[in-house]
This record gives structure tokens, sequence and C-alpha cells, in this order.
């Protein structure tokens, strides 16, 4: 299990993290979700132990990680990170490049391996293909592949889908976390992406300048949206004086309400929110639609396109 204790971190004089605790069990997936910038990278660093850490402590089971200050090679041999530039040897194969990091004590063994993580991230034909002559994408699952290679215990996976197209995307994020799951590796994911946090996450860290911002299970941080930061990751934002809503269920502890688009809906009747439409987005499933209220934007979802200048009632969903 990873014991995480960050009591500060910072760069020389600006301080990065602060107080950042949390445990990952074995073969949990931990996905720390948050804007450029906020940290996600220098949280990853200290735990794989390039980074020192000063103010706190890191576990793995009982064994403390250290930073480069007590290791003369950083990274502990079960911790793999995997970051967002490539680090392979263009001029030899695909295979080869992942064969690379096996012990190569048994030749079928290796092979047995080398083609089970070509399936996982996809690459099956590229198997005798040049590093080098592979695009972006394909260099990065390349990547993935190789950091997969010796069974990591704690896999560490910074932006690891940037470069991947959607259609690759889906599956290889299904294959290689089922294969993660599967093999018992715990793994910490750092995105901006809060698809891939709420289908792939066991539990979702989301960090706002270097604090944690919200923790919990996918169910409970969608639920729980309570700041404009946090609802920004998952659509567009309407922030509106709870007042507005005194006659449906809200509680009026909270002065505003944070909504989503899927919070809001027309209303047959007259309310208290009276906007004007300004324009109709598709979405394939259905409209978002944009809207002004005294001077602000309102955004709602509705099945059909709405004629812009409208003035239209809204309620809660
Ligand atoms: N080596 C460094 N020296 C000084 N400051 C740094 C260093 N590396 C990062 N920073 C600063 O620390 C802050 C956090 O950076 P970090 O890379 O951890 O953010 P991030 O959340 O991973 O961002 P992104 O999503 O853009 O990769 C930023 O303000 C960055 O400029």
């Amino acid at each position: 299990m990873l014991k995480v204790d960050i009591q500060s971190f910072s760069y020389k004089e600006q301080q990065i993290l602060k107080d950042i605790s949390f445990n990952l069990k074995m073969g949990d997936h931990l996905v720390i979700l948050g804007e450029s910038g906020c940290g996600k990278s220098t949280l990853l660093h200290l735990i794989y132990g390039l980074l020192h850490l000063e103010h706190g402590k890191i576990f793995w089971k009982k064994k403390q990680l250290r930073g480069p200050k007590h290791n003369l090679i950083p990274g502990e041999a079960f911790v793999k990170l995997v970051a967002q530039e490539y680090d392979l040897m263009p001029f030899i194969s695909v295979s080869e490049n992942i064969a690379a990091h096996l012990d190569r004590r048994d030749q079928e063994s290796d092979d047995q391996r080398v083609a089970e993580l070509l399936k996982v991230v996809d690459l099956e034909t590229f198997e005798r293909s040049m590093v080098k002559t592979l695009s972006g994408g394909q260099k990065q699952r390349v990547v993935l592949a190789k950091a997969l290679a010796n069974k990591p215990e704690l896999l560490l996976l910074d932006e690891p889908f940037s470069s991947i197209d959607v259609f690759r995307k889906n599956a290889l994020r299904r294959d290689l976390f089922n294969y993660l799951k599967k093999n018992e590796i715990s793994c910490i994911t750092a995105t901006h992406d809060s698809e891939e946090a709420l289908a792939f996450a066991d539990t979702i860290l989301i960090l706002k300048d270097g604090k944690i911002e919200a923790y919990g299970s996918p169910e409970k941080i969608f639920r729980e949206i309570d700041t404009p930061y946090q609802a920004g990751f998952f659509g567009e934002v309407t922030i509106l004086p709870s007042h507005f809503f005194a006659s449906e269920d809200v509680s009026e502890e909270n002065k505003e309400r944070v909504l989503l688009p899927h919070q809001l809906k027309l209303s047959k009747t007259k309310t208290n929110l009276a906007a004007i439409v300004k324009k109709s987005y598709f979405r394939g499933t259905h409209y978002l639609i944009a809207c002004r209220f005294n001077s602000q934007d309102l955004f709602f979802e509705h099945s059909e396109k709405i004629k812009p200048e409208l003035t239209i009632y809204l309620k809660l969903s």
C-alpha cells in the first residue's frame, strides 16, 4: 500500500504542494485531476523519487520512498513513471524496445510477455516497425508497454493519453486499466480529463493550487460538486444565488449554487429565472443552450435547438 503524507514541498521559494495526504491500496487507481500548473507532475515526481521531500514522508508498504539525496539512481525498481516525453530507442523495433526491459533469461517467456504487452497497448501490427517511424501516439503506447514490462507494483502516469487519438484512446484505456486491475498493479494518473477520471478511477483527488480540493469516489466527487473549480472539469458552469431555487429543495446555507448544464431545464410555467437564449450548440445526443440572465451566462441541456433571443424560463432538473 502507498501512504503519502506531504506537509509541504517548494521549488526554492515557491510553495507548490501543501498538506497532501492519502493512501492507495494494492491494485487501486487514483486519478489526480487538476488544472495546468497546480502541481500534479510535482506530486508524481515526489512519489517516484525524482525530487527530495523535506517536509513529509512517503511509504510503499513498509519501505520509505526517498528522493535523490538518498538514492544515486532516482526511482525504485517496483515503481514506473510514464511522463509526457518519450524515452525510447529509435533505431530498433517496437518489440525490441519492450524486450530490452525484460531480464532475458528465457527467450520463450520473454516473447510471450512482449506479445501480451503489445496486445494491451494495441500495437501487435507494429511489432517489427522501427520506433523512429511511429507517430507520437504510437510511441506513447510503446512507452506504456515498456513501463509494464517488468510488472511494476505501482505505475505513475502523467497525462499518458494526451497524444493518443480518440479512436484508440477509449479501447486503450479500457485494456490498460483492466490489465492493471487483473495484475493488482496500483496506479496514479495525473490528468485534466474528467471523463477519464469518472470512468476509470477508484478514487479521484482534485488538486487546486497544490492543495486537496476534493477527494473521494467518482460518484461522490460528481454528486458533491460545490465550487466553480470542481464543476469546471465536467462542463460549462452556471453560478446562481440559491434564493432563486428557494421553493425547490435547496439548502439555504449555501449562498450560491454551482450548476452543470444537466442540472437546469426548461420550465413550461414562469419561474424567476427568465433568460434570453443566445446560441444552441449541437452535442450529438442533445443541444447545449447558452443564455443570458441579467449580466451573466447560463447553460443548460435541451433535446432541441432554441431560437436565439427567445425568452425562456428555467428550473432545476
Ligand atoms: N523544476 C522546477 N523549478 C521551479 N518551478 C517548477 C519546476 N517544475 C515545475 N515548477 C512549477 O511548479 C508548478 C507546478 O508544476 P507541475 O508541473 O507540477 O504542474 P502540473 O499540474 O503537472 O501542470 P501540467 O498539467 O501543465 O503538466 C508550476 O507553477 C511550475 O511552473
